[in-house]
């Protein structure tokens, strides 16, 4: 589709926006006793309720017109083919593949990837559970009890998340824990308290070269070394990387490498040998379940008509919000304690993905792309941030997530939690018109001055959008499923907005500065040549550092 066929459509549904205004949809769910049912449908044991949205039976057409016209469908079957579809890095985009359940070969330039891959998946399960069950030790043959990842990005956001949101799947004797931040308190913290003899460090990078992941590395590495000599580091540290001769350099047994491939994003390497956490900490059948959740998620994705296709009717509603109604932020609120860093990950799945200017023949895009992606879990959000989703001057989309089925047996918790996801979407939807606050503040016996002065602040415009995603539990297949379509809702946006979803140059800059302050910073170099910003933190710093 031609760059001004992408403007000229975003405009045409331009078209449909007032009547939507005229008929919000309390008034169309009144006169629609099936809406719930016309827009709803389900994949990979999870229901989408997409009905309270802006929307009627016209927009959906054109918005699956316009993903068509995109060549959603063309481009997905390219992605699967092991096309060099991320342009930019000249490379496949085969995540998919480390998850397929199927007996197919898979080739990646000429190359079946699922020997490797099985292979790989082999060593993960070797090995984690020879740390679980006791057989691999460390130095002096003490059993591991804590296990701490260093990454960042990639290497961190997926496996903290999966970890937490699968926590009643681990064990209380082998603890799993993240170490990001270059910020020394990160790792420090992280280490007080754990005991070296009984730590295994698993030094995470797709490039091995991550200034923040290196200094990490180091410093646990001295740790390991302070504590137990230097002939106990290999005992306690393996690694999973692209970069294999980088992994041996730093000192990492050869059997304790676990790679993976330039054709696997950071973002979307959860699924590789970047989960040996999650396997270790969740044991290894339960990551494989992980995975065939989002194997099945993939077959959704890649047989449904787009019409009945989850992650496609929630990238089109993406697209009808930000490029019609021109709401730039998205929130995801599970109403699920165990998946609060679901919106941490997906902030990088889908900015890092999106958060792009130009089309794929780099030219400025006519259109905004990638929203501003935010949430934290319900119920806690009612209390902090809704207000301004309820009454606030911008619009925000939202999803909610919740499981029919929690893992605790704590009644009333469960009922309470369901009653407040369904009152909030509800609220949204219906908002409180002026003569229902009349309504209400009369029944209270409230003078008609204080009515008049009170009613202008309880009307809620109502007609405020949302998904719900309800699934049976969290489980580790659902929780793969979950993940997988939000992955398939970022490419089909990436698609309809004609942008490369795959690489991120974006974060070079800062990465360049940094190294290049670095020296100024430590007062090894003088600071002049920079703004007189830069110049005077610096000197402020330089004075106060102590
Ligand atoms: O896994 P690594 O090579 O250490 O990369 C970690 C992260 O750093 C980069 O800055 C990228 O923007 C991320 O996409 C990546 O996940």
């Amino acid at each position: 589709m031609a760059k001004s066929g992408r403007k000229a459509s975003f405009a045409s549904l331009g078209k449909h926006k007032k009547r939507l205004e005229e008929q919000p949809m309390r008034v169309q769910f009144a006169i629609d006793p099936n809406r719930f049912k016309r827009y709803s449908a389900t994949g990979a044991g999870i229901l989408l309720d997409y009905s309270k949205n802006r929307i009627d039976e016209e927009v959906m057409a054109s918005l699956f017109d316009l993903a068509r016209a995109a060549g959603v469908e063309e481009r997905r079957d390219q992605m699967c083919e092991g096309e060099h579809i991320n342009i930019t890095e000249d490379r496949a985009v085969m995540h998919m593949a480390l998850r397929y359940q199927g007996e197919h070969p898979v080739p990646v330039d000429g190359q079946d990837v699922m020997p490797e891959i099985r292979a790989v998946l082999a060593a993960i399960k070797a090995y984690t559970d020879a740390v679980r069950n006791g057989e691999i030790r460390g130095h002096g043959g003490e059993q591991i009890t804590d296990v701490v990842n260093i990454g960042i990005g990639g290497s961190d956001l997926g496996p903290s998340m999966v970890t937490l949101a699968l926590a009643p799947y681990t064990r209380p004797d082998l603890r799993a824990h993240y170490v990001s931040n270059v910020d020394g308190a990160h790792i420090h913290d992280t280490l007080k308290g754990l005991d070296p003899k009984k730590t295994l460090f698993i030094v995470a990078s797709k490039t091995f070269t991550t200034d923040e992941t290196m200094t990490n590395a180091n410093s646990a590495r001295a740790w390991i070394a302070d504590a137990l000599g230097e002939e106990a580091v290999p005992n306690h540290f393996a690694a999973v990387s692209t970069n294999i001769p980088a992994c041996a350099k730093f000192g990492i047994r050869e059997d304790r490498i676990f790679g993976f491939w330039d054709w696997v994003g950071g973002r979307y390497s959860v699924w590789s040998a970047i989960g040996l956490p999650i396997a270790l900490a969740v044991g290894y059948d339960n990551f494989a379940a992980f995975l065939k959740g989002a194997d099945a998620m993939d077959r959704h994705f890649l047989s449904t008509p787009l019409e009945n296709n989850l992650p496609v009717i929630m990238a089109v509603l993406g697209v009808w919000y930000r490029n019609v109604w021109g709401f730039s932020t998205h929130a995801v609120l599970p109403y699920d304690q165990r998946l609060s860093r679901f919106a941490a990950y997906l902030q990088q799945q889908d900015m890092e993905s999106n958060g792009k200017s130009v089309t794929l023949a780099g030219k400025p895009v006519g259109w905004s792309t990638g929203p501003i992606v935010w949430g934290e879990p319900g119920t806690n959000g009612q209390h902090a941030f809704y207000q301004l989703i309820h009454q606030g001057t911008d619009v925000i989309p939202a999803d909610f997530l919740i499981a029919a089925k929690p893992h605790e047996h704590l009644p009333p918790h469960h009922d309470k939690l369901v009653a407040n996801v369904l009152a909030q979407s509800e609220a949204l939807m219906l908002g409180k018109t002026e003569e229902e606050v009349v309504e209400e503040l009369k029944a209270q016996g409230l003078s008609k001055a204080r009515i008049k002065e009170l009613t202008p602040h309880k009307v809620f415009p109502g007609n405020r959008p949302s998904n719900t995603l309800f699934y049976e539990q969290l489980t580790p297949e659902t929780l793969g499923s979950l993940v997988a379509l939000y992955e398939h809702k970022v490419f089909t946006q990436g698609v309809i907005w004609n942008v490369n979803s795959y690489d991120q140059w974006g974060v070079e800059l800062g990465k360049q500065l940094a190294k290049a302050l670095l020296p100024k910073v430590a007062g090894e170099q003088s600071g002049e040549g920079h703004d007189s910003s830069t110049q005077g933190l610096l000197a402020y710093y330089l004075a106060n550092k102590g």
